[in-house]
């Protein structure tokens, strides 16, 4: 940790933050809660996120397993650090307006801070204000940092000062988006009393980046591809809460039993769009819904189970996964077929491999043969199958709302070293297809080089396949987005 003296930026007050005397000669800060809180354990995961990479949701986890935390503390956590994470480039870029120097060259923890009580003034409306700074700065007391109290308690108050209440769906460098709600695709931002982000009439895509808190190329390929209405309205989806799809095992319930599960649970569920998937309206921990442990169901989006639906496996036949960890599509295959036929599932990953096993396990699924391959897939056996399934690794551009970390993961040289192997595995794919066989390449991507340009390119090499089919999931109508090519191998090959 450095210890070089802090300073509040130009914006921030010059009178020093008024201290609660409590004693004689006795300063301390806001009274001390007995458990740990739900900003303290936010804060936990944001410093962990941002000192070492560590996923938010794990540190989390970790922190709640060991003590007796209520349920609103929880929820109150998850939001909180989630928040923080998926809205950095909009704190960072706020915050710097505040700093004498880069938000990043602070120390950690106080970064972590910061942006922690940055999101409870500017993005969370359920918090009022005094009690987004005060329970701020109460967790530097917390952790044994008091010498951050004051620099936190400016910052925070001259940022408050800053922001009104006026709501509006205009987007502009004074008005800062909020995150987006299930029930309203309308954007809603929060008016302030300055410019704090880039100004969007003379680059639209570094001021979604900072307003909606994406990496810039990102904004810069959707604003290419798909103009600035559904660039908006994607860095809004992927701000919201998002839903939750279920698929149902028909092998062991039906589909109203499992909605009367949730619905007695309090959950509004309804139906999908497939006989055995169900939509839930935000997300819940589905270890708690009664018939989760007996394998009555699984989490998969709807975009996600196009890719075994459309690949239509049949009783009896033989089925390559090639990608097929942590093994949804795997399950979802399995059921289709009742498990009457051979799925080889494989992966290289041994650790995902493993969660394989156990969801079949949970499901009760048979006829599934598991095994680690080698990156070239050099030492799959030389068998031919009726129907294969390429899921490929991707950039994950359709799920990017799923995990908080998904959209800070991604670089565009990344992009470039997966393409080659998403050809290969297509290609590998295409190899242990029987005359008349059938692949499946699967994507969570909606970048045309990950899907439709790198299936024709793949494709231009030969004359013994065609595109049957191709499907894109646009993200947020509902679910998230994923695309899928049905390649079919000639007769006479
Ligand atoms: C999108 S995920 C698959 C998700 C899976 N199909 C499901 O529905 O649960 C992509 C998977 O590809 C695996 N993978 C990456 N390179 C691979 C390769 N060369 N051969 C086989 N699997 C690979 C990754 O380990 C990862 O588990």
């Amino acid at each position: 940790m450095s210890n070089r003296k802090m300073r509040p930026g130009p914006n921030a007050p010059s009178r020093k933050p008024r201290t609660r005397r409590t004693g004689p000669g006795l300063r301390r800060g806001p009274s001390r809660p007995t458990g740990p809180t739900s900003r303290r354990l936010a804060y936990a995961a944001i410093e962990a996120y941002l000192s070492r990479g560590a996923f938010v949701g794990h540190v989390l986890a970790d922190q709640m397993q060991r003590g007796d935390i209520d349920r609103r503390d929880r929820s109150l956590a998850t939001e909180l650090a989630n928040g923080v994470v998926r809205r950095r480039a909009t704190l960072e870029t706020i915050l710097d307006s505040y700093l004498r120097r880069p938000a990043e060259e602070l120390e950690t923890g106080l970064r972590a801070l910061l942006m922690l009580g940055a999101y409870q003034l500017l993005l969370l409306e359920s918090v009022p204000p005094h009690a987004a700074v005060h329970e701020t700065v109460g967790v530097a007391h917390q952790i044994g940092m008091p010498r951050w109290a004051g620099f936190l308690n400016a910052v925070l108050r001259t940022l408050q000062s800053d922001l009104t209440d006026e709501m509006t769906a205009t987007l502009a460098s004074d008005t800062i988006p909020l995150n987006g709600r299930n029930d309203d695709p309308a954007v809603r931002a929060r008016r302030v009393n300055k410019p704090l982000l880039p100004d969007p009439e003379e680059n639209q895509a570094a001021y979604l980046a900072a307003a909606f808190s994406y990496p810039e190329w990102i904004t810069a390929r959707w604003l290419e591809l798909s103009g600035w209405d559904e660039a908006v309205r994607l860095c809004n989806w992927f701000n919201s809460p998002g839903m939750m799809g279920l698929r149902v095992n028909l092998l062991r319930t039906d589909r109203e039993k499992v909605l009367d599960v949730l619905r007695t649970a309090g959950v509004e569920a309804t139906e999908g769009a497939f006989p055995e998937s169900i939509r839930l309206p935000g997300t819940i921990r589905v270890e708690d819904i009664p018939g989760f442990a007996e394998g009555w169901f699984s989490v998969q989006d709807e975009s996600a189970m196009h890719a075994a639906r459309l690949l239509d496996p049949k009783v009896g036949e033989s089925i390559w996964d090639v990608c097929a960890a942590p093994g949804g599509k795997t399950a979802h295959m399995a059921e289709l077929i009742s498990c009457e036929g051979r799925i080889f599932s494989t992966d290289v990953d041994a650790g995902r491999l493993q969660q394989v096993e156990g969801n079949i396990r949970r499901l009760g699924l048979r006829a599934i043969e598991i095994m680690q391959v080698s990156a070239d897939l050099s030492d799959v056996p030389q068998r031919l199958f009726d129907a294969v399934l390429v899921d490929v690794p991707c950039s994950n551009s359709g799920v990017l709302g799923k995990r908080p970390e998904a959209r800070w993961r991604m670089e565009p040289d990344h992009l470039r070293e997966l393409a080659v192997t998403q050809r290969r595995l297509l290609a590998a794919a295409m190899a242990h297809a029987k005359p008349r066989g059938r692949v499946v390449y699967s994507t969570c991507s909606m970048f045309p080089d990950e899907n439709a340009e790198l299936v024709r390119d793949v494709l231009i090499r030969q004359d013994i396949w065609r595109i049957e089919k191709e499907q894109i999931h646009v993200p947020g109508q509902p679910g998230d987005g994923s695309y899928q090519a049905l390649l079919v191998r000639n007769t006479d090959s």
